[in-house]
């Protein structure tokens, strides 16, 4: 089985490169699916409140016998729009979240998305710093949040989060946000790192490097994230996949592999912009 590398965060704390996602998996299935990749080697899982499949999760990593502290939980505060988000209403929704999973502390706490209205983006971070300090979650940080954001939390709180959680992949490769990120300290995480399986795995140039390597499209491109030095959380509910997807440690992308794949950018998001959207 392969080791999946770590890399450390700005507290110290290590988190695996390679991480399993369960967006849009059902609750009633997701006891399989994180069951099966962490049967594969996986030890990082991300989920969200709003995936609605912490419980089934939860069931996985208490059935895996696995010790806890070889896992690394990754959950998301839904900071919905519908409230004014305060101190209470944080620790009711991250107390929520621990009771779902079964844990008495995740490894990573983040914000899901900045919002375009409001800014209680910062009451929620201070509330995380707390919860941090308190040991329930190892370490906390945000997703989705654009330079402007992180510039106003990082100049009107103590808190760097330790993470962004950010759509990235070929079409869309964030560079701006990635040497924000690396002035401060800020680790990479990618999500919808495989273009969400669509036209990115049947580009070409992606097929061309396959060949040449004698991998997958979806390993050449978990490779180009590891590479860069992202997280990578690609999310599968078949078998097979979950095992192809962490079977990428044994070569490595050259040069001219990662010349080519930089032409695909083509500033093409697959969700939304972060500063237009606003939700419920
Ligand atoms: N913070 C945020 O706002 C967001 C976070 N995320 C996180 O990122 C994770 C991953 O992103 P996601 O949007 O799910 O997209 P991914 O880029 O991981 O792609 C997932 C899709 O690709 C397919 N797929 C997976 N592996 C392969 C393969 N080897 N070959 C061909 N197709 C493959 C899957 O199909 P199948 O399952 O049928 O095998 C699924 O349809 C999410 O699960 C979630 O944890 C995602 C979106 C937003």
């Amino acid at each position: 089985m392969s080791k999946v590398p770590s890399i450390t965060l700005n507290n110290g704390v290590e988190m695996p490169q390679l991480g399993f996602g369960v967006w849009q998996v059902p609750d009633d299935e997701a006891t399989a699916a994180v069951s099966e990749a962490l049967a594969a080697g996986y030890r990082s899982i991300d989920t969200a409140a709003i995936y609605e499949n912490e419980v089934g999760t939860g069931k996985a990593l208490a059935a895996s016998g696995i010790a806890r502290d070889e896992l690394f939980v990754t959950t998301k505060l839904w900071n919905s729009a519908s409230e004014t988000w305060t101190r209470e209403s944080v620790l009711r929704e991250f107390d929520a979240s621990l009771a779902k999973l079964g844990l008495d502390y995740v490894d990573l706490y983040l914000i899901h998305w900045p919002r375009a209205v409001r800014d209680d983006y910062l009451t929620i971070l201070r509330t995380f710093a707390e919860i941090a300090e308190s040991g329930r979650a190892k370490a906390v940080g945000v997703s989705n949040f654009q330079p402007a954001h992180l510039e106003r939390v990082i100049a009107e709180t103590s808190v760097v989060p330790a993470v962004n959680q950010i759509e990235l992949h070929p079409n869309f490769p964030q560079a701006e946000l990635r040497a924000l990120h690396a002035r401060h300290g800020i680790a990479t995480e990618a999500w919808s790192p495989l273009g969400q399986g669509k036209d990115l795995l049947a580009d070409p140039v992606i097929g061309r490097i396959a060949a040449k390597h004698g991998r997958t499209a979806a390993q050449i491109v978990l490779r180009w994230h590891l590479q860069l030095g992202n997280v990578a959380i690609p999310k599968s509910v078949t078998p097979s996949r979950i095992r192809e997807n962490i079977d990428v440690f044994g070569f490595e992308l050259d040069d001219e592999d990662l010349t080519a794949i930089a032409g695909l950018d083509n500033g093409t998001r697959l969700g939304p912009d972060p500063d237009e959207f606003d939700f419920n």
